[in-house]
């Protein structure tokens, strides 16, 4: 069985979908974030948090866990600079309550999900992982001190982990069932697509005097399917010893400045939008686009979604459910 926390959240509920095609799934999620409607019905549910032990020891007595996927973090770089000690309680200890507890319980295969995040402002087109990781928030930094623990685990206790480091997460389920949930919704194309259904007014550009062709940030969309497919790889490397850790970046290798996102939205719904140049937003790095070449070649995953499957599928889904 595969214990799946944070899997009523955006990927991780994705991943859950995916995966109780072939396995028994348990999920753990604190409904923070995420939502109970996004877990697949054919995965066991419970309601709870990751760094309460006597919660961890309860699934671990009751359910025979082979491997564990863990997606449930706060993940808003701006939040994280404001309250920092949220971070490094849900991030940083908890994953370490869920470590301590998998080892007692002899659960040695874990799949963290990484984020961009740890590079800071990489000074290469293409980021690869041996890029240097210099975190500029405390989000990066909680989810860089994880992977560090990761390493040492391993070391010590046998630990067997794949990273996944995240670049740009968007779209939605292929059924129309899930996709992008957030409260309050932060990310740009989930913004772009509520304001063309008329939810919002406007949608605001941060930064236009960025180094980049147009001026505004550049970032690597991942389709959220993507995502979860690499997922099931990562899995079925570390259950069959293919693979005793491994750190991968994911996304397409392709990068769109929020003008183009914005062009493509347009494009994709046939409406226009009302755009508002603003000033940047602190902490955003201009560039930030996967090299995925690592994971390609060990375990033969390849980004299929392009950036028009992914706004196509997310104004599907924001279409259907009117937010
Ligand atoms: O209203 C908006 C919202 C975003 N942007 C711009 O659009 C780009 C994408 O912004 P998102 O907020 O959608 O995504 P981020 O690149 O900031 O965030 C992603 O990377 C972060 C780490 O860097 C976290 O992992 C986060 O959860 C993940 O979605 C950025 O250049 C941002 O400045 C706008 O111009 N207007």
């Amino acid at each position: 069985m595969i214990l799946v926390v944070g899997g009523a959240g955006y990927i991780g509920s994705h991943v859950v979908k995916q995966l109780v095609e072939t396995k028994p799934v348990v999920v753990l999620d604190n409904l923070s974030t995420g939502h109970r409607y996004a877990v697949d019905k054919r995965a066991v549910f419970v309601h709870g948090d990751l760094g309460d032990r006597a919660t961890l020891v309860r699934m671990f007595e009751k359910y025979p866990i082979d491997a564990v996927m863990h997606f449930a973090a706060n993940s808003l770089v701006g939040e994280s600079v404001v309250e920092p000690m949220k971070y490094y309680k849900n991030n940083v200890a908890a994953t370490l309550t869920l470590l301590e507890t998998m080892m007692e319980y002899g659960v040695k295969r874990f799949i963290f999900s990484s984020t961009a995040a740890v590079y800071g402002i990489p000074n290469v087109d293409l980021i690869t992982e041996d890029c240097p990781t210099n975190p500029i928030n405390p989000y990066g930094r909680s989810k860089l001190m994880i992977e560090h623990m990761l390493s040492d685990f391993a070391s010590a206790y046998d630990l067997r982990y794949v990273v996944l480091r995240y670049f740009n997460a968007a779209g939605a389920h292929e059924s129309g069932d899930i996709g992008e949930d957030h409260h309050p919704e932060t990310h740009l194309i989930p913004l772009i697509l509520q304001h063309l259904l008329g939810l919002r007014d406007k949608i605001s550009v941060f930064g236009t005097d960025y180094d980049t062709p147009d001026g505004t940030c550049i970032r690597d969309y991942i389709h959220v399917t993507d995502l979860a497919e690499a997922h099931i790889l990562a899995l079925h490397a570390l259950l069959s010893d293919e693979k005793k850790t491994a750190t991968y970046n994911l996304g397409n290798g392709l990068g769109y400045s929020v003008k183009e996102v914005i062009d493509m939205c347009e494009r994709v719904t046939g409406k226009k939008a009302t755009i508002e140049y603003t000033a940047r937003r602190p902490g955003d790095p201009e560039r930030l686009v996967a090299s995925s070449e690592n994971i390609a070649r060990e375990l033969g995953w390849q980004a299929t979604r392009s950036l028009e499957d992914i706004i196509a599928s997310a104004w599907r889904w924001h279409a259907s459910k009117r937010g």
